[in-house]
């Protein structure tokens, strides 16, 4: 009587049921176990766990095996199976379910295996992840851009100016100011003002490394570390830059707008921190204005 109802709740059971023998064949399996292995309930009964996985593998059907070596992962497999008498893990099926699956071994080395579909919590799993990426991102970067903002930028460029430290490198801080700004927001308006600094990002962009941080430090006012590069070298960059824009003319509304930038640079001395960094790299940028603009001028020293 037990053993019938016991029997009925399991071939009901949206859960996978199965009996691994000693031998590892399967002996009993329930319905919604032989969905998730895609095979057919009679063929399914007797099958070795060895050749369940081949079955699944050939046909690309049932459980997601994504291997190139599939004796070794069929060997990696039966290590860890009765390798201890309780164990659980995730698996996922070629057609995107995922289950939490449990085996539990007994003293005679069969295995009662139970498939949780846990496929909807995975989705909200991935979900949140996703969420919790692009919320990470919109902090760290700046809206009109798309470039980092000042937020990320102090927080990198700290790590980065301790790294240097630590392998003995020179590094270099540009801070760039567009000239004339304020002339160009007053004679074609604020929107060809927003667009002249996303085309200036892109300009710049064009003149860096993948890995170099390039932020917008404030309004017109623009940031970037080259790690590795003495001041002698960012110079090159800088009038790489300067070179960029001046070929470059942003057409707004069929108006040509030329642009250009003023350049203060300031090359890390060891153990020097953040802050006095960027104040050296401002008074440079301070020369570079007064000198007429459209230049570049390297910071000396400090006498600290
Ligand atoms: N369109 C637009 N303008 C901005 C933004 N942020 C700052 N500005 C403008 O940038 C201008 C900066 O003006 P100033 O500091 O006088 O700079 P400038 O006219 O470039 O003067 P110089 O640097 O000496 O050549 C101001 O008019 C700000 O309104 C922005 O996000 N969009």
């Amino acid at each position: 009587m037990m053993h019938q109802m016991l029997a009925d709740f399991l071939s009901r059971s949206g859960d996978g049921y199965g009996i691994f023998n000693a031998d590892d064949r399967l002996v009993f399996s329930n319905p919604a176990l032989a969905e998730i292995f895609a095979i057919e309930p009679e063929r399914l009964h007797g099958m070795s766990f060895e050749q369940i996985i081949r079955c699944c593998h050939q046909q690309q059907q049932g459980l997601k095996i994504e291997t190139t070596d599939l004796d070794h992962w069929l060997l990696y497999a039966s290590q860890r199976r009765r390798s201890v008498p309780f164990r659980i893990f995730e698996a996922d099926t070629v057609d995107g379910n995922w289950y939490l699956m449990s085996e539990q071994c007994n003293s005679e080395g069969a295995i009662l295996l139970h498939a949780k579909d846990i496929t909807e919590q995975k989705r909200l799993q991935l979900a949140l992840l996703q969420t919790e990426q692009r919320l990470k991102n919109q902090a760290n970067t700046d809206e009109l851009t798309g470039i980092a903002n000042r937020r990320f930028f102090m927080h990198q460029a700290e790590k980065i100016l301790k790294h240097q430290d630590r392998i003995g490198a020179k590094c270099s801080l540009l801070m760039l100011d567009i000239d004339h700004f304020k002339g160009l927001n007053d004679h074609y308006g604020h929107l060809a003002g927003d667009r002249a600094l996303q085309f200036i990002c892109e300009q710049i962009r064009l003149q860096l490394r993948e890995y170099d941080l390039f932020a917008r430090y404030g309004g017109e006012e623009f940031v970037i570390v080259l790690a590795d590069i003495p001041a002698r070298e960012a110079v090159s960059v800088a009038e790489r830059i300067q070179q960029q824009l001046a070929t470059h003319v942003l057409h707004y509304r069929q108006a040509p707008i030329r642009l250009q930038v003023s350049i203060g640079i300031a090359e890390h001395e060891p153990e020097q921190s953040l802050n006095v960094l960027l104040q050296r790299a401002d008074q440079a940028l301070y020369q570079a204005k007064a000198a007429g603009k459209n230049c570049c001028v390297v910071a000396r020293a400090s006498t600290l």
